[in-house]
């Protein structure tokens, strides 16, 4: 038996995803006594089983590259899911990294079973959460025993499936969906409700259900799952979908389980509550010294979003603290045509017009394959400030992004309408909106 070590150190983080790295990493910077635990991969998922594996593949599709070769550079991208290299850049940061799996995480204290053997408390001044999110198995009959994959193993397989049916119609669903359409699956996407992208307008997921169907996907909405039988997918209508694989994107959940959380510090969906400064509430207010980010928070689960919520807590906990601002969260899809969403997408005013700038699509149309598609809705309030906005077309992430800053400053129409874009780029795009609600407050 292996007697516990004690260590007091002023900060612990439990989890090295996004969020929990850059925490770790800035505050050592900074010359805090910094310990880290992971039980998995050290950068944890983006950079080996979500965003840099899912980006990889998308792109290599779009190149038009064998299987074989995109599984190659997807590998290497993902540097061959080997952590050696993170874990060697966070010790020489300063960080102390400790492989294992934290069993007890409260105020002033982590219990970690070590992957070494043995258990190890650590205590420190402040604990930082960022256990990330997991997977959520769908409750379907006949799921058991069947041949399924979660993104995490369709980002990391060895072989193409002939047959892939993708369950869910989210960001994991549409862009795994026409990554493995692209790299030679027969891909067909299930999604129960009546559009893609069930959270963003219904003309956002029908411009994308156009392109994967153009692409090839046999895309089914509000049709549901209802069973899984002999090698197939039976939905509500009686069609049955046979498959080789079937890829499980109906959502992820928070990692809160077995920590000794009390209840109240938990939301419904079982994400850590936590208040502007990313600290730990409960039912009577802040957790002295714990905090939290990424998707553990329930957010919302993006890289970004980790990211910020890390700068937050690291320039609370350096004494210089300032409120985490959600108002403005990009919500990308990096399929083609790209979605670029953010802010409030419903219930406001808005505008909408196609993308359609010949003189750009002259210049551009040449080194693309598909014609453009896409379009714009800016959505305003009753004074004339830009609150939301859902853009699609070709880079979308790109010059979507200066909408994402204006919702953040609360610009309005006016102002926006008077400023000069460059041409010719796709933010162009953004004018036929614009005028249309400047011409409808203008005095
Ligand atoms: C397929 C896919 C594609 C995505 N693409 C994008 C994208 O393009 N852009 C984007 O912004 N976002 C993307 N995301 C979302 C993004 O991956 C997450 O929002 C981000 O990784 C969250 O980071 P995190 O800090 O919450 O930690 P995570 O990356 O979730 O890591 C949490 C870590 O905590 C560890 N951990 C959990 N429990 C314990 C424990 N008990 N003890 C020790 N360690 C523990 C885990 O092992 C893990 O390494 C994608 C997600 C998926 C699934
Ligand atoms: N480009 C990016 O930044 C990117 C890419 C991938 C994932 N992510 C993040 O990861 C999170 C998780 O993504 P996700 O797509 O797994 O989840 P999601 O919650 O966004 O979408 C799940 C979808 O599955 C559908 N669904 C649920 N149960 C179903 C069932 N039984 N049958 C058919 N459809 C069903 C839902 O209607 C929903 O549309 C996202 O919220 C996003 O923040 C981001």
């Amino acid at each position: 038996m292996t007697t516990p070590t004690r260590a007091a150190v002023d900060v612990v983080v439990v989890g090295s995803g996004s969020g929990g790295k850059m925490v770790a990493q800035q505050l050592a910077g900074a010359g805090r006594r910094v310990v880290l635990v992971e039980r998995g991969y050290v950068g944890g998922f983006c950079p080996f089983l979500a965003c840099v594996p899912a980006k990889s593949l998308l792109l290599s599709a779009r190149a038009e590259l064998s299987w074989v070769a995109a599984r190659a550079v997807r590998d290497e991208a993902a540097s061959h899911r080997d952590d050696s290299g993170a874990a060697a850049q966070l010790s020489g940061d300063g960080v102390e990294v400790v492989r294992g799996s934290a069993t007890r995480v409260a105020p002033g204290v982590v219990e970690v079973d070590l992957h070494s053997g043995g258990h190890r408390v650590v205590e420190a001044a402040h604990v930082v959460v960022g256990t990330g999110s997991a997977s959520v198995r769908p409750p379907l009959p006949g799921l058991d025993g069947a041949a399924t994959w979660t993104s995490e193993e369709a980002l990391s397989a060895a072989d193409l499936p002939d047959r892939l049916v993708v369950l869910g119609g989210g960001p994991v669903a549409v862009e795994l969906a026409q990554a493995y359409r692209g790299l030679g699956s027969e891909v067909t996407l299930v999604q129960r409700g009546p559009h893609l992208l069930s959270r963003e307008p219904s003309w956002v997921g029908g411009v994308l259900a156009d392109a994967l169907t153009a692409d090839g996907v046999d895309v089914r909405t509000g049709d549901p799952a209802v069973e899984v039988v002999d090698g197939g997918l039976r939905l509500e209508s009686g069609a049955v979908l046979g498959f080789d694989r079937l890829l499980l994107a109906t959502g992820r959940a928070p990692v809160t389980g077995g920590f000794g959380f009390p209840d109240d510090w938990l939301t419904e969906a079982g994400a850590l509550r936590t208040d502007a400064r990313c600290r730990v509430v409960g039912d009577d207010g802040p957790v002295e010294g714990l905090f939290a980010v990424g998707d553990v928070t329930g957010v919302s689960d993006y890289t970004h979003t980790a990211n910020h919520q890390a700068r937050t807590v690291v320039a609370e906990l350096l004494g210089r603290g300032r409120d985490a601002d959600y108002s403005a969260i990009p919500r990308a899809v990096y399929t083609d045509p790209t979605v670029f969403c953010v802010g409030a997408t419903s219930g406001a005013r808005s505008a909408r017009f196609e993308v359609r700038q010949v003189e750009r699509a002259d210049l551009v149309e040449l080194s693309r394959r598909r014609e453009v598609t896409g379009a714009v809705e800016l959505f305003v309030d009753d004074a004339g400030v830009l609150v939301g906005a859902a853009c699609v077309g070709p880079d979308a992430d790109s010059w979507g992004a200066e909408l994402a800053l204006a919702v953040r400053a609360r610009l309005d129409v006016d102002l926006l309408w008077h400023h000069v874009r460059a041409f010719p780029t796709w933010s162009e795009a953004i004018f036929p909106a614009l005028e249309e609600l400047h011409g409808a407050s203008a005095p």
